[in-house]
Formats: C-alpha cells, structure tokens, sequence
C-alpha cells in the first residue's frame, strides 16, 4: 500500500460495546480505492495516547461503570488528545466517547463522570428514561442525511464552538429538545449513532477517510474517494 494511516483505538478494550471497531473497518475498506490502509492500536488504561504517532482516533461508546474507570485514566491523556485535537487530528467519538471529550456526564445514578473538557459540551441524565431508537439527521454543510441508531441516557449540550453533526429528521439526538445530533468541531466527529455509523454511512465514511489521508498526505490525490460508491450495508435488511 502507498499510503498508511495510524489509528488509536481510545479504549477499545472497555469502550467498544457496540462494536465500534466497525467504524475503522469501514474506512480500512474504502481506503483500499486510493492504495491506502490503517493500522489500529488500541490505546487504553495506562497507555501513552502520543499526538504525533496518530492519523486517526475512535473513542468508542460504553455504559457508565466503563466510563468512570475511563474518565480517571482519561486524564492523564488530557493534554495529549487536546493537542491532538485542536491541531486538528481526525477523530471520530461514539456516545460514550462523545460525552467524555466534553466536560462531564452526569451518569444514570446520578455520579459526575469528569470528561476532559477538550470539546466545550457537557452531558446531563434523564430520570429514568433512555433514547432508543432509529435515528436520522441531516449535515447542513453537505446536506447528506446519516441513518443510525441511538441508545443513551445522556443528553448532551453543545457548547462554544461546537456545531451538530446533523440535524434531527426523525428520532432524539443529543438532547431531544433542540434538534441537535453529534458534533463537529475541527477535525472531530461526535455523534450518539450506535457502533458503526461510518458502515452505513458511506459518505460521512469517505468524508473523515479523505480528511485524515489529506491531511498527512497533502500533495496527493484522493479524488479517486469521491468516484466511488459502495454502500457496505447493501445486502443488509435494516428493519425500522
Ligand atoms: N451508548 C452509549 O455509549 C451510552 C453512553 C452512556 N453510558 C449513556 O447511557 O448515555
């Protein structure tokens, strides 16, 4: 392969409930139509998250009890996955992983989780009651709509400098009440889609895909990404 892209698998051990991995599987295979693949490391407790080794990084979801061991490890890696982010590193955070870049979810028991506070967001709890279900938003600046589904007690609200993801069509998104679904900020993707959104979302999939070979890989020419279509979930039956 001509191009090689670094992934750091943020917890990946504890925060993977939903088979987040998925995600870099999806744009290890789209990578394949430029000559490019990504090598995955799974970053966890006591490991070093360094910000210059990684070309990518997927902080997967998890439930509470997973998120308070993580949120004590986390921030050691603080400084490191703040710098990373805010030179502007790809990186793609999943429920869980979306609440702990922020600065705190307030877990279902009631216990404040510390995020790291490296995305301006925070997240509440609702009493007793979680969002489950299908879930579909709208990207203003592409004005592609992403299809997912959702599972999460947390309600998250956006902060400074933050935009949504996408824009509730139908189902809750992050906090039911604005509209809101997911972040961006810079180059980091938050969202409350389950496990593989990138497997059924092929642009959204591309989109990250091209901005982090382009990124370590300026002069060079992905443009082959955006002639290709290949919808990985096609012989999949996604009931409503
Ligand atoms: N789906 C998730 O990662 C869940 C995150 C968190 N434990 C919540 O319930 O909100």
């Amino acid at each position: 392969m001509t191009y090689t892209l670094n992934a750091a698998h943020l917890y990946g051990d504890l925060m993977n409930t939903y088979g987040d991995i998925g995600n870099i599987l999806a744009m290890r295979y789209y990578a394949k139509a430029v000559d490019a693949t990504i090598n995955v490391d799974l970053v966890s407790l006591d490991d070093e998250f360094d910000p210059d080794t990684y070309d990518f990084a997927l902080f997967g979801g998890g439930q509470d009890y997973e998120q308070t061991i993580v949120s004590k490890d986390l921030q050691t890696k603080k400084a490191a996955l703040t710098a990373y982010i805010e030179a502007g590193g790809p990186c793609l955070a999943i429920c869980g992983g979306f609440q702990m870049l922020g600065h705190y979810y307030i877990g279902a028991n009631g216990e404040k989780i510390a995020g790291i506070g490296a995305l301006d967001h925070y997240t509440l709890s609702q009493d007793n009651h979680r969002f489950i279900g299908n879930i579909t938003i709208k990207n203003a600046e592409t004005g592609q709509t992403y299809y997912g589904f959702e599972n999460h007690n947390g309600t998250t609200f956006l902060g400074k400098g933050e935009r949504p993801l996408g824009e509730v069509l139908q189902g809750n998104g992050n906090n039911g009440q604005d509209k809101s679904e997911g972040v961006i900020y810079k180059n980091t993707f938050g969202s409350y889609f389950h496990g593989p959104i990138l497997a059924r979302n092929e642009a959204l999939a591309k989109r990250i895909l091209k901005l982090a070979l382009q990124r370590k890989y300026p002069d060079a020419d992905f443009s082959a990404l955006d002639e290709l279509h290949e919808d990985l979930t096609k012989n999949v039956v996604i009931k409503p």
